[in-house]
């Protein structure tokens, strides 16, 4: 197109067109090195899509891409808003990590591999160029380590908190993805990594929780704020795993979901579930705490049900990914969702909660 046909200069002698509201004009300078809307998505968000072709380098209306002959589309979407999942002040690349990562997280539940995602912010106006330019270096950096490109997205405005929403999209051999229903009423209950970190790292945060020493400050937030997706294990987990779920809400309440969706119940022996020094050290001291590490949530680690014949597998790929993998109870048969926390002397647990609900 010529500048002739399609510039300001093309409504000469004609009459121009005509708007009811008079919305705000593009600033100058809202180009690649500009700073308005149009300018940030091509400062900020035009280099993250880059590397995934199916973007169209965030030129047009939509993505489009293809699924691979044999495999199917994993898609999961999770939003986080200030205030609820994250703190206001926290480092945007930390947050832009954690956006991602809880997303990722999920991909592994389902054995799934990243692909792409897609991304909406919403933004208080209050809120500058330094921020956006953190919060999109954080994900670059995520981007590379996890192999996986930006779609395409929305950009808004919000007069509220900070709000911001992806969706991940991935890949699982056509039928392989994991269930949350396929396990039998003895199978046993595995869980990756650590639990409870992450529920202390926000005490932390919030300043009601004094760990012992530096380094165990840095790891609880560290967990708070960086989760790590257990993408290897989910991939390790096809064909070996009766169900999984990704720990969000809280250990006990998300083995609920799952013993819920396999009709079964449930008993946890909470002197099994692998927990972290810092974490051990904190509950010694305090023996509270030892509820907050079971429901507290925030965890990201896949949480699997497996028959005791799985367990030299499991073993296998515990040693293969360098995560550690940890039986913690199993199903039995009774009321489907019921869950019985053991104590360490093999009594009940009464518990006033089982996890974060939002409403
Ligand atoms: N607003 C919504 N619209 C459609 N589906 C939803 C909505 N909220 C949650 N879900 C679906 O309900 C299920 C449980 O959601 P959630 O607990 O958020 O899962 P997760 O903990 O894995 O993020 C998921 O399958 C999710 O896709
Ligand atoms: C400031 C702040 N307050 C509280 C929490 C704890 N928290 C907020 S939401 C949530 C549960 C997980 O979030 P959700 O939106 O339910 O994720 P999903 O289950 O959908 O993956 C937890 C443990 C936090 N991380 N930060
Ligand atoms: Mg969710
Ligand atoms: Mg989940
Ligand atoms: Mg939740």
């Amino acid at each position: 197109m010529s500048p002739a046909s399609c510039g300001p200069t093309s409504w000469r002698g004609r009459t121009p067109p005509v708007t009811t509201t008079s919305p705000p004009a593009e600033p100058a300078g809202a180009g690649p090195s500009g700073s308005g809307e149009f300018g940030r998505i091509a400062r900020f968000f035009k280099p993250l899509a880059a590397g995934f072709a199916g973007s169209l380098g965030l030129a047009n209306d939509a993505a489009v891409f293809g699924v691979p002959e044999g495999q199917e589309l994993v898609v999961t979407m999770d939003a986080m808003v200030a205030g609820i999942h994250f703190l206001p002040d926290d480092p945007p690349a930390d947050i832009a990590a954690k956006l991602l990562r809880v997303n990722l997280s999920d991909l592994a539940a389902m054995a799934a591999e990243p692909l792409a995602y897609t991304l909406a912010t919403a933004l208080p106006k209050s809120l500058g160029d330094d921020w956006l330019a953190a919060f999109t270096a954080g994900l670059a950096a995520d981007q590379a380590r996890f192999g996986i490109g930006l779609a395409g997205g929305d950009s808004v405005s919000t007069s509220g908190p900070v709000t911001l929403s992806l969706t991940a999209f991935g890949l699982v051999p056509r039928g392989r993805a994991l269930p949350r229903k396929a396990a039998h009423n003895d199978d046993c209950l595995f869980v990756t990594g650590t639990i409870g970190d992450a529920a202390l790292g926000l005490a932390v945060a919030l300043g009601t929780l004094a760990p012992d020493g530096a380094e165990s400050r840095v790891h609880l937030l560290d967990r708070l704020r960086r989760p790590e997706p257990r993408l290897a294990v989910g991939r390790g987990l096809r064909g070996l795993a009766t169900a999984c779920i990704d720990v969000s809400d809280g250990l006990v309440a998300d083995l609920a979901h799952v013993a819920e969706e396999t009709g079964c119940a449930a008993l946890l022996e909470s002197a099994a579930v692998p927990m972290s020094d810092a974490v051990r050290s904190a509950i010694g001291k305090d023996p509270a705490l030892l509820v907050t590490a079971l429901t507290g949530g925030d965890d990201y680690e896949l949480l699997f049900t497996a028959p005791e014949s799985a367990r030299p597998d499991l073993a296998r790929l515990a040693a293969d990914t360098g995560v550690p993998i940890t039986e913690i109870g199993r199903l039995t048969p009774g009321a489907a969702g019921e869950v019985t926390v053991l104590d360490a002397a093999g009594n009940a647990m009464a518990l006033e909660r089982r996890g974060w609900v939002h409403f």
